[in-house]
């Protein structure tokens, strides 16, 4: 294993992030540094840029992200950066992202403020389809974005110990002083500590998880949960990574006399904006013949979005997570059969679940 590494420095970028409402309205100043561990040797030898990764196809990657994602904590930018560049390319084996937030707002005079992540490929989670960043390379470096390299592209196989994790060696930059506003001003009483407030028609700038919950209650409910699971499958710009097992469930408000409900809850990977994602399961309720009734009364299909990345969502079609979601075990129950260390909202989905009052009308049908 070479110690080979491409390293972009101070890359200067301003971005909305922070927990402080204040810093969720305005952009502020951030300086990024990079670090891809890859073998070099194969571009040293040809003198051909197709043989290594372009350092402005990264910086691209890493503005496109900072420009339209909102982040609370420098930690889940740089986190998210960092599995971003090593999804980019096969061939780089490790990243470490540092990302300084020079106006980060504290009360005492200071130079800077930063984290750093490394992570190796094997520490990434798969991606499964939509593992590519967007083409948006222009000018002098058109076409330069390395498509899947074929033979060459073997990391994948030889994945990096932590151990052999690269080492950040950027000295930080100078950055001199600051404005500083104090934490009180701010309004740090308002701080949220969880989530971030998120466009809901701004399309991801990188594949995100969404958690959604699926429910029937007429006709072949079986069949039609599997039909919804494939058209999720089918659809553009969505990869289904996981599906819970189903589960027969009482069912919780509505009319009396309802039959149970099948219910299922899946995780995806999607690309589309939180409203693009609505749009999609409206059309599959749709498509199963859904017609809207009864509040809580028996429907064909449900599908209900139950959180989008950790994006708080309020608008007057979409409240994420929903609304509901926590205080139900028929959807918190197959999420933690699926997914057994999920959370929701810093909550253990697990522990929710059995605080539920449905918690004993939900039994797991095995598959
Ligand atoms: N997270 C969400 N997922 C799905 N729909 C949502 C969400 N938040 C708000 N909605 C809105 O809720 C509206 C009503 O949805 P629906 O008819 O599925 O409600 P319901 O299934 O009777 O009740 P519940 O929403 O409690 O499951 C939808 O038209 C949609 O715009
Ligand atoms: N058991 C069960 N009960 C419900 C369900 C559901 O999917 N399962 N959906 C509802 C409204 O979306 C209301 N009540």
């Amino acid at each position: 294993m070479g110690y080979d590494l491409i390293r972009l420095n101070g890359l200067q970028l301003s971005a909305i992030i922070g927990v402080l409402d204040r810093e969720q309205l305005t952009e502020q100043p951030l300086v990024i540094d990079a670090e891809l561990r890859l073998d070099l040797s194969p571009a040293g030898r040809s003198d051909d840029l197709r043989d290594t990764v372009s350092y402005a196809a990264v910086a691209d990657l890493i503005e496109g992200i900072v420009s339209t994602e909102k982040f609370a904590l420098i930690e889940t930018l740089a986190e998210t950066l960092t599995a971003a560049i090593i999804r980019s390319d096969k061939r780089i084996e490790a990243a470490a992202v540092t990302v300084h937030k020079p106006r980060a707002p504290l009360t005492q005079t200071f130079d800077d403020v930063s984290v750093t992540v490394h992570r190796t490929r094997s520490e990434v989670p798969d991606s499964p389809a939509l593992d590519r960043p967007r083409p948006a390379v222009s000018g002098v470096y058109e076409g330069e974005l390395v498509e899947d390299q074929g033979g060459s592209a073997s990391t994948a196989e030889s994945p990096l110990t932590a151990e052999e994790g690269v080492t950040v060696t950027t000295p930080t930059a100078r950055l001199g002083h600051y404005d500083r506003t104090s934490l009180a001003e701010l309004g740090h009483e308002d701080a949220s500590a969880t989530g971030h407030f998120r466009d809901p028609d701004l399309p991801a700038a990188f594949p995100v998880r969404s958690v959604l919950a699926l429910g029937s209650n007429l006709g072949d409910s079986s069949a039609t949960l599997a039909s919804a699971v494939q058209a999720l499958e089918e659809a553009e710009d969505v990869v289904v990574v996981k599906v819970s097992p189903l589960a027969r469930t009482k069912p919780v408000g509505g009319p009396e006399q309802q039959r149970d409900f099948l219910n299922q809850v899946v995780e995806i990977e999607t690309r589309l904006s939180p409203h693009g994602l609505l749009d999609l399961a409206q059309r599959i309720e749709a498509e199963h013949n859904r017609v809207r009734e009864e509040r809580h009364g028996p429907r064909t299909l449900d599908v209900d979005i139950v959180t989008f990345a950790s994006a708080n969502i309020d608008s007057p079609r979409l409240q994420v997570p929903h609304p509901s979601a926590a205080e139900r075990a028929f959807v918190l129950l197959p999420w933690s059969w699926m997914d057994p260390v999920a959370l929701l909202s810093g909550r253990p989905v697990r522990e929710l679940a059995q605080e539920a009052e449905d918690f004993d009308d939900v039994v797991r049908l095995e598959t």
